[in-house]
Order: C-alpha cells, then structure tokens, then sequence
C-alpha cells in the first residue's frame, strides 16, 4: 500500500486538527459569500437606517425577505457578527453575545467598523469593491490556476485563460464590469487621498504640475487639486476609461498609454499601478516616468502606492496586527497574479526595479495600512 502509515505518524488528536485545519480552508469561500450577501442586501443600511440597535423581526421587515425565508436570516447575520461585522445584544440578559440568536424580538444588531465601511453612503465605501470582486467574472479565474499553472498556452493569466481576453481588454469592452472596477478603484482612490491629506500633506509641498498615472476616474488627483488649486493636474489613463470625463481649471484627463509616453510634471503618481505589471513591464514604465520628471530641466520624482511586502507596518508591537497584515498581503500577491500578471514585490525587488530603470534614490514610508508610500528620485 502506497500511503503506508501516513496515519500513524498522527495521533487521534493530530489527525482531528488537521481535519479542523482543512475544512477551515475549504469552508473560507463562506465567509466570502455571506459578506456578499450582506452587502446585496444592503444590510449595513438597513440597520443605520433605523438609527439603533435594530430587532431581527425589524430587520426582516426592512430588507423585504420573503415571509418563508425569514427564518434564515439570523443565520447569515450570525455568522457575520462571528466575524466581527455587526454586534448582537442579546435584549433578555442585557449582554452583547455573539452567538445568541433565538427570538425574534430578543436580539438586536447594531454596526462595527467594517459594517460602517460598507454603508453606501460612507464615501470611503468598500461595498462597490466587495461586489466586484465576488461577482462570478472575478471568481471563476480561481478555479483555472492549475490549469493555467500547466498549460502550454500563453495567456497572461488564469484570468484570459477563463474569460479568453486580458483583463484590461475585459474591463474596456465589457461595460457593466468596467464600471463595477472604476467603482472599486474610486472607493479605495477616496479612502488613500484622505489619509494622505490629513497626514502626509508634505509629500505635494513644492509640486507645481501633476500627473496621476493610470489615475482611473481621477478620485484622487480631484482630491489633490482641491487641496492644492494653484497646482496643475492631469489624470492619464486608457481612453476607455477617461473619455468623456470633465475636468476643470487646474484638473485635467488626458488620454493614452503610459508604455509609449508619460507627460511631463514634476511629480508623477503610480498607484496601484506597478503591481499589475512584470518586472520588464515596469522597467518600462519607470523609464518613461523618468524621462517624464526630468525632461526640460526639471528634477521631480515620483511618487508610488503600493505594497511593500515583508515591511514591518506602522503599528509597533502588534504581532496579530502584523500576521494579518502579512496574509493580506499574500492575498494580493496571488489576485494580481491571477487577474492581471502582476506581482507584490518585498524591498530588494522594488530596489532592484528602481534601479534598472536608472533611478538614484528612494525613501519608503509604511504609512497606508498594507500599503506604503514611496517616493522615488532621479
Ligand atoms: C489598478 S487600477 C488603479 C487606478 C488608480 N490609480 C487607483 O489606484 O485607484 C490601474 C489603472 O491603470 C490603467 N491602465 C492600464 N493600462 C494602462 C496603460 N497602458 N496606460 C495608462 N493607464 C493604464 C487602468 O485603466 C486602471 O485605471
Ligand atoms: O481585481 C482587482 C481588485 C482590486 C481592489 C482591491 C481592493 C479594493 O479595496 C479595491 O477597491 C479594489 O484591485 C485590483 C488592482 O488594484 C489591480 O491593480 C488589479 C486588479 C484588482
């Protein structure tokens, strides 16, 4: 017999764990799934609607459910106060529990921090994003990665390999999910520029022109040319994506690609930008923002949102702080492989990319929860 006393190398107890270990992976979609639905739901409003802790009865009511379905619903909101997005307070005992669920009238649910972020209204929403990223177009690429992995085609990714077009080619020719992406991308735009606003203003101090390259609907140069009205912006990007959009007097879209040219300004913005790319891609890229920033004189830089793997966070002494951090992280490392071809890159990969792209120096701050700021010289 092949797998010979693979089971007596466990003990009873050994083998039970790594049961428990696997069905936690297995079952992980769940967690995903029931957020989903929240969300479809519009769960979160429907309870700061009601402005207090809000009864499953009246949330029954207020979400519409189908009289024969009202039963489940405590199910779903269960497992997501488990996961800390709503809090129960168990009305008999006056105590907050998170597992009780029996009376209709005898539980109530009022919002955490996560639950806020998902309110539809809350500028810095997540909820576009957690729509999009779990719409059967960005999930069934998961299931084609060992296929991908052994396939002698030459998709990019296991996402062409699903849908049989680059994502980018996707997302310009499909109009519903193109949306659904700018959506998300505006969502996180609005969230970054507020932080960056309120605590690292310094980073525009000087900067007389602009550009936010692959700037998307423009959320965040919009952002920083309120905050800075002398300064001239340009948001450039695919022209699927900026047609049509208007700017204003010191705000400007501009069309292109930045592998054939970068306009010239003395501070560039990449965000989220370089991890979509290979290492040659972006030795592309950087080389065009070099000639972007010094052309005419100037000596400007550039300035790069995006992950910095293996970089300690901003929170000392945290150590769960830090492991979800680090799990985030290989999350992202593996969409952009899967979606776009893109990587997260540690500390030695970024240096090793400023440089063959002929940049002299670089200052990186860990100041964007799982992402940081970088700021790259000539
Ligand atoms: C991940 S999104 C980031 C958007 C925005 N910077 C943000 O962080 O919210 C990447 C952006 O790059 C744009 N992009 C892709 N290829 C491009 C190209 N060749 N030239 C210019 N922009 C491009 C996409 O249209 C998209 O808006
Ligand atoms: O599929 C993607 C999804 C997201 C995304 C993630 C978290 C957010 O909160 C958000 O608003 C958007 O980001 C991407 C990205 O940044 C890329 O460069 C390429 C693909 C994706």
């Amino acid at each position: 017999m092949e797998s010979r006393n693979t089971q007596m190398e466990m003990d009873g107890e050994e083998v039970l764990k790594a049961q428990a270990h696997i069905w936690n992976h297995i079952f992980s979609f769940i967690n995903s799934m029931a957020l989903k639905c929240a969300v479809e739901l519009r769960i979160p409003d429907a309870i700061n609607r009601h402005g207090s802790p809000i009864t499953l009865s009246q949330l029954i009511s207020a979400l519409q459910i189908h009289p024969q379905k009202s039963q489940h619903v405590h199910r779903i909101m269960r497992i997501l106060a488990h996961s800390g997005f709503f809090l129960i307070h168990n009305k008999l005992s006056q105590q907050k529990d998170d597992d009780e669920d029996e009376d209709e009238d005898q539980v109530a649910y009022s919002l955490t921090n996560p639950s806020l972020l998902l309110l539809q209204h809350n500028p810095l929403t997540l909820s576009p994003f957690s729509l999009f990223m779990l719409d059967r177009v960005l999930i069934e690429p998961w299931l084609f990665i060992s296929a991908w992995l052994r396939s002698d085609s030459d998709c990019r990714t296991p996402f062409e390999t699903a849908h049989g077009k680059e994502f980018w080619e996707h997302m310009g020719s499909e109009a519903k999910d193109g949306e659904g992406f700018n959506a998300a991308m505006e969502s996180d735009a609005k969230l970054v520029v507020s932080v960056l606003l309120e605590k690292y203003k310094s980073v525009f101090e000087g900067v007389e022109s602009f550009v936010d390259v692959g700037g998307g609907t423009g959320s965040v140069a919009k952002a920083i040319a309120e905050a800075f009205p002398q300064m001239k912006c340009v948001v450039y990007d695919l022209p699927q994506v900026v047609a049509g959009l208007e700017g204003n007097h010191n705000l400007m879209f501009l069309q292109g690609d930045m592998f054939q040219v970068i306009p010239s300004a003395d501070a560039l913005l990449l965000k989220w930008i370089l991890h979509d790319w290979t290492d040659d891609e972006c030795v592309k890229i950087l080389k065009k923002c070099k000639e972007a920033i010094t052309s005419n004189g100037k000596n400007g830089k550039v300035i790069i949102i995006d992950m910095v793997v293996g970089n300690k966070s901003n929170k000392k002494n945290m150590k769960n702080n830090d492991m979800l951090m680090t799990k985030g992280k290989l999350f992202w490392d593996l969409l952009m492989m899967v979606n776009v071809g893109g990587k997260e890159r540690d500390e030695k990969e970024w240096a090793e990319l400023f440089q063959a792209a002929g940049f002299g120096a670089y200052n990186i701050s860990p100041i964007l929860g799982l992402r940081s700021l970088i700021e790259l010289y000539p």
